[in-house]
């Protein structure tokens, strides 16, 4: 019998802005230090990665417009054969799901008979927001099917990243890891980060000996394949010059219905393309290489006010009373 090296593969998981991609851009620098060659597969709830660049030249299949965890999921085990072609081969694979993927739903279609051979998870990374933990659970209460998504994204973990903790109160602290641990296996490690700062090989220790999906449990695929998700993003496009300063203002005010926000906007001044990121209610701006990129704001949320939203950009942001 031949037999050949599994392709040692890690999930990044976590709701939304809590910092996979941020954690995901550490590992990659970090094999690229080692001379390892690795893989990625991104799956992003709007119809476009307004991150692409951060990945240029990474041998990188993104999945968009959908989640991992329902309609894609049969594209993500089709996908991932890409990786087991030998011209592709990669040393490791790191898959990023959307913030309101199950990581389950990932390592089932890791498990399916064809995939099993080439991959072998490690490890299941789960993020927090620290900042936003106990704010979840309560916004979030009278939704089960929310609630239960956030647990699944720790219980499945096999290492918790608490991450922003520069942003939590003290006083929480406590409450957060009473909280946390009734969600998680026991021996999981749950370690604080800022920025996901934690040392590489923290991130890559095995901690996944059997991967606990029940495959008999597939049942032609009835039951997960017909949710939908609460979660909707709205993508607003061809925006014309921004005051940063009303644009940030107008994003630190928006409802609680919209958890995350980010894109590529053109300000007025300082003048030029920047990519931003509105997550915890905090921005962050960084200004394009490439400034040929278009525009854009994608709104990631719970049932959000879409058309009081637009019409709130337009007179707050681009001040257009007539909206
Ligand atoms: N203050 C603070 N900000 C952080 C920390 N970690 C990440 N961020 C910022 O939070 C924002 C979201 O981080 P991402 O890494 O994009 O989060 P994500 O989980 O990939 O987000 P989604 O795309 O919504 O799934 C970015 O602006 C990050 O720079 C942290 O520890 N502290």
């Amino acid at each position: 019998m031949t037999t050949y090296k599994k392709i040692p593969t890690y999930i990044l998981s976590g709701f939304l802005g809590s910092g996979k991609t941020t954690v995901l851009l550490k590992m990659l620098a970090d094999f690229k230090a080692r001379g390892l060659k690795p893989g990625i597969v991104l799956n992003e709830l709007g119809q476009v990665n307004v991150e692409g660049h951060l990945f240029k030249g990474e041998k990188m299949l993104e999945m968009l417009d959908g989640c991992i965890c329902c309609t894609i999921q049969d594209d993500l085990r089709e996908e991932l054969q890409f990786f087991l072609q030998d011209e592709n081969g990669v040393d490791v694979l790191l898959i990023e799901g959307t913030g309101v993927a199950n990581p389950k739903e990932i390592l089932e279609a890791l498990a399916d008979p064809r995939l099993e051979d080439g991959f072998e998870t490690q490890s299941v990374i789960s993020l927090a927001d620290a900042s936003k933990f106990l704010d979840y659970r309560s916004i979030f209460s009278s939704s089960r099917e929310i609630r239960e998504m956030l647990n699944d994204q720790m219980s499945s973990a096999t290492l918790i990243l608490l991450n922003k903790m520069d942003l939590i109160q003290e006083k929480n602290k406590e409450k957060i890891y009473k909280k946390m641990r009734k969600l998680i296996k026991g021996d999981v490690e749950i370690m604080e980060t800022v920025y996901g700062d934690v040392p590489l090989d923290e991130l890559l220790k095995k901690r996944m000996s059997t991967v606990s999906v029940s495959l008999g449990k597939r049942e032609t695929d009835d039951h997960h394949h017909h949710h939908q998700h609460p979660f909707k993003a709205v993508k607003l496009e061809n925006i014309p010059a921004v005051e940063r300063i009303r644009f940030e203002k107008w994003l630190k005010k928006l409802p609680e219905s919209v958890l995350r926000a980010k894109g590529m906007m053109q300000l007025a001044s300082p003048s030029g393309l920047y990519q931003f990121q509105f997550a915890s209610k905090e921005v962050e701006m960084e200004r394009m290489e490439d400034q040929e990129c278009a525009t854009c704001l994608i709104l990631i949320g719970y049932n959000m006010p879409v058309d009081e939203l637009r019409v709130s950009f337009q007179k707050e942001v681009l001040q257009i009373m007539h909206a």
